[in-house]
C-alpha cells in the first residue's frame, strides 16, 4: 500500500506502509552540478565538519594527500572481481604505455577491494550487487571531490544474462530497470523509499556503443534490469528455492524483453542512480554469459567466458585511449 503521509510506519497498527518519495528534481537541484572547474561538489554540508573523513573500504584518508595521488583521475572503471579490475588495468598499461610493473593494490589494507591506477584511469572491483557497489562507489565519490578530479567519467565493466541476444553479445545499458519494473533505484532512506531515476548519459552510451564497430560481435544499446538476487530474483529456475513455474518465468522474461531490456545483471539501477545523482557521466558495459530465454545455467568453458569478459574491457580501453589521444592532439 502507498501512502503520501510523512510519519512513520507504525509496525503496532499491523500493516507496512510504503511511504514513498520521489525527488522533485528542480527543487532539489538534481543531478548535482560539479564546480565551474568540473571538480565534483557533492551534496552534503557535514562533509566540512570531518576533522578527517575516513574512505573506510578504501583503506584510505583525507589525512593523506589525495589530491596529489587522485586529482589526475579521469576514468573510473568498475566491475564485479578483483581479477578482472587487474586485468582491466594490466589490459590500460598496455593501452596507455604505462609499466605493469607498477599496479599497486591501492586498498589493499582495507582487505575488500582492489583498486588499481594506471595514469588517468582507476580500476576497482566492486563485489556482487547493489549494496557492496554502492558502498565502495560512494567512497569513490569522496575521494574524487577531496583530490579534485575534473569531470570524471563512470564505466561499469560487468558479465550479465542476456535477453534473446547471442550469448558474447556486449550490451550498453541505456537505463536499468528495478526488479519490480521501474526505471529507478529505490533506496530506503530514514525509514522511506527514495526513488532515484536509473537512466545513463545518453551521449556517452552511444559514443561507447559506436567505439565497438567492427569487433567481431554484437554490441545492443538496451534496457538491463538490475535484480537484488541471482536466482528468485532473475526469475531462474534452479535455485535452492523455486515457487513458480517455467511458463510463469518465460512470461516474466517476454515482459522484460518488451519493455526493452537486452541483459539482466545486479548493479544498473543503483549506478545509474547514484551516479546520475551526483553529477558525473556513467555507462554500465556488460557481456551477456547466456541467453536467458534458453536456459538458467551458465555452461559455456572457462576459456570461451575469460575471452567475452575482454569484451567490455577491450570496448571501454578503446574509448578511453581515443578520448586520451584527442586531449594530447
Ligand atoms: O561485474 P559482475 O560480473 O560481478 O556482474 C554480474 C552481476 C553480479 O555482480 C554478478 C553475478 O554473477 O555478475
Ligand atoms: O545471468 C547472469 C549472468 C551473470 N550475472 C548475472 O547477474 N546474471
Amino acid at each position: 500500500m502507498q501512502c503520501n503521509c510523512d510519519h512513520l510506519v507504525s509496525a503496532r497498527a499491523g500493516h507496512y506502509f510504503n511511504c514513498i518519495s520521489v525527488w522533485d528534481e528542480k527543487e532539489m537541484g538534481f543531478p548535482c552540478p560539479k564546480n565551474a572547474d568540473g571538480s565534483l561538489r557533492l551534496r552534503n554540508a557535514h562533509l566540512k565538519q570531518l576533522d578527517c573523513d575516513v574512505l573506510y573500504h578504501l583503506g584510505l584518508d583525507t589525512s593523506t594527500d589525495l589530491r596529489a595521488m587522485f586529482e589526475d583521475v579521469k576514468f573510473v572503471c568498475m566491475g564485479g572481481t578483483k581479477h578482472r579490475m587487474r586485468e582491466f588495468a594490466i589490459h590500460m598499461c598496455r593501452v596507455l604505455g604505462v609499466e605493469e610493473t607498477k599496479l599497486l593494490n591501492l586498498t589493499k589494507h582495507a582487505h575488500r577491494y582492489a583498486m588499481y591506477k594506471v595514469g588517468p584511469v582507476l580500476s576497482i572491483s566492486h563485489g556482487i550487487g547493489i549494496p557492496s557497489m554502492s558502498v565502495v562507489l560512494q567512497e569513490v565519490l569522496k575521494l574524487l571531490h577531496y583530490a579534485g578530479s575534473r569531470d570524471p567519467v563512470f564505466f561499469r565493466i560487468g558479465t550479465s544474462g542476456g535477453l534473446g541476444v547471442p550469448p558474447g553479445s556486449v550490451v550498453v545499458s541505456a537505463w536499468g530497470l528495478s526488479g519490480t519494473l521501474e526505471k529507478s533505484y529505490d533506496v530506503p532512506v530514514l525509514g522511506k523509499i527514495r526513488k532515484l531515476p536509473s537512466f545513463f548519459d545518453e551521449r556517452l552510451c552511444q559514443e561507447v556503443a559506436a567505439a565497438a564497430s567492427g569487433d567481431g560481435y554484437s554490441t545492443y544499446i538496451g534496457g538491463t534490469m538490475a535484480a537484488d538476487d541471482y536466482y528468485r530474483g532473475q526469475a531462474r529456475l534452479d535455485g535452492p528455492l523455486c515457487d513458480y513455474t517455467e511458463a510463469e518465468k518465460m512470461a516474466f522474461l517476454r515482459t522484460l524483453s518488451e519493455l526493452g531490456v537486452r541483459n539482466i545483471e545486479m548493479e544498473a539501477t543503483a549506478f545509474a542512480g547514484y551516479t546520475r545523482e551526483a553529477g558525473v557521466r556513467a555507462a554500465d558495459v556488460c557481456v551477456t554469459l547466456l541467453d536467458r530465454l534458453q536456459g538458467d545455467q551458465v555452461t559455456s568453458s572457462k576459456s570461451t567466458m575469460m575471452g567475452w569478459q575482454m569484451r567490455p574491457i577491450e570496448l571501454v580501453g578503446r574509448y578511453i585511449a581515443e578520448h586520451c589521444r584527442s586531449q594530447q592532439a
